[in-house]
This record gives C-alpha cells, structure tokens and sequence, in this order.
C-alpha cells in the first residue's frame, strides 16, 4: 500500500472523539475538496509487516483507515491481516466507493453526490458531513441510516472559524436528528 502517514493520536472527531487512535493515512484521493485538510498526495510503499512493525509500537488496537481517499487502495485482504492480529478498524470515507465489509466501523463524510451514498454503502455508524457557513444542509433522509448524523463546520486549516461555527449551530438547533462536531484535535493542537 502507499502510505501517506502513521501517527498515534486521539480520535478528534465524531462519534469517538477522544479514543486512542493509531491514524493510517493513505495516499490519494478522487475528489479534490477546496476545504481539504490534508497533504495526501506524497507516499511511501509499505507491505502489510512494514505497516505492523510501526503500529505493533503503540499501546493501541484501533485503527483508523482515513486519506486522501482510504477505499481506494484498503480491501478485504489487507483488513483480515490485521484482525487476525487483533486489531479493530474504523475508516473515514468520503462515500464514493464501497467499504469493505470487514470494516467494524464506518465514519462516512460526504461531499458530493449525496444521493448515490445509500446504494454503495446501505449502513454506516455515522455521518458527519463538513458545512461551510451558508451551505444547505442536505435533506437527512439521503443519507444512508447511521447511529448519528454530525455536522462539521470547516476550520480555517487548523483554525475555528467563528462564523461557519455559529451557522452550524443554527442548523443543528432547527433540525435536531442532527449534532454538532468540532475538529478537536485542532483546538487542543494534538495531531
Ligand atoms: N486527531 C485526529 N483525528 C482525526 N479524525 C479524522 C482525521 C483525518 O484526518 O481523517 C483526524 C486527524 O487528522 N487527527
Ligand atoms: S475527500 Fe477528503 S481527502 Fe479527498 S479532497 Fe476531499 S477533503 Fe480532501
Ligand atoms: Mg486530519
């Protein structure tokens, strides 16, 4: 696989803010978001031990899977191996491509065709989806059915931006099947 980075954090987002975390970045996308956070482009080939020798380091059994575009490159094959070793594994997708089914939990952040979510993944633990101070919040109902629906206001890279914050806020105070989700790693300046 190519990997972009490997770092041991807290999950900063969601659902599970504030897990313990050993964050697998993979190289590449197929959007390319205006918003994008993330230097993905760079990467180094790594084998399925090459990737274990450095994770095996951290007190931790979780993985997230997040990119650039993690579906691109993560299959079944490469999750078994893990799991057999007694890993779990989250993904953070942009819903463009199927997941693999091995998958224990599915953070799905969308940003575009919403409506063709539902058909390449039926199920997922949450979505959070980025909102941008003026943006409409998309119809609930076209999302796949999640534990949670979450709404991200877009920082300024790694800076809250006041204003995108306080648009969100109205958004999930009118419609309440959704919540609210800072980047919170950020303010507490963690990786
Ligand atoms: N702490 C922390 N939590 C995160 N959750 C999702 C991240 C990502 O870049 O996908 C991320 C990240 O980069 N850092
Ligand atoms: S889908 Fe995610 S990683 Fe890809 S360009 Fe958009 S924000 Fe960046
Ligand atoms: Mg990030």
């Amino acid at each position: 696989m190519t990997v972009n980075e490997i770092f041991y954090s807290l999950q900063g987002e969601g659902g599970r803010v504030g897990e313990p975390s050993i964050f697998i970045r993979l190289t590449k996308c197929n959007l390319a978001c205006s918003f994008c956070d993330t230097d993905f482009a760079d990467g180094d080939d790594m084998s399925l031990d090459d990737i274990l020798n450095v994770i095996s380091k951290f007190p931790c059994k979780w993985i997230i899977w997040t990119g650039g575009e993690p579906t691109l490159q993560l299959k079944n094959d490469h999750l078994a191996f893990f799991k057999e070793r007694g890993y779990k594994q989250a993904i953070e997708t942009n819903g463009t491509k199927p997941v693999p089914s091995l998958i224990d939990y599915i953070t799905c952040s969308p940003k575009v065709n919403y409506s063709r979510i539902k058909e390449l993944i039926p199920r997922v633990n949450e979505i959070r989806i980025p909102l941008l101070n003026g943006d409409v919040l998309p119809d609930i109902d076209i999302f796949p059915v999640a534990d949670k629906y979450f709404v991200s206001p877009v920082f300024d890279g790694d800076k809250p931006n006041t204003e995108n914050i306080n648009y969100c806020v109205e958004q999930v105070k009118a419609d309440t099947r959704w919540t609210l989700s800072l980047q919170v790693h950020k303010l507490i300046h963690i990786e």
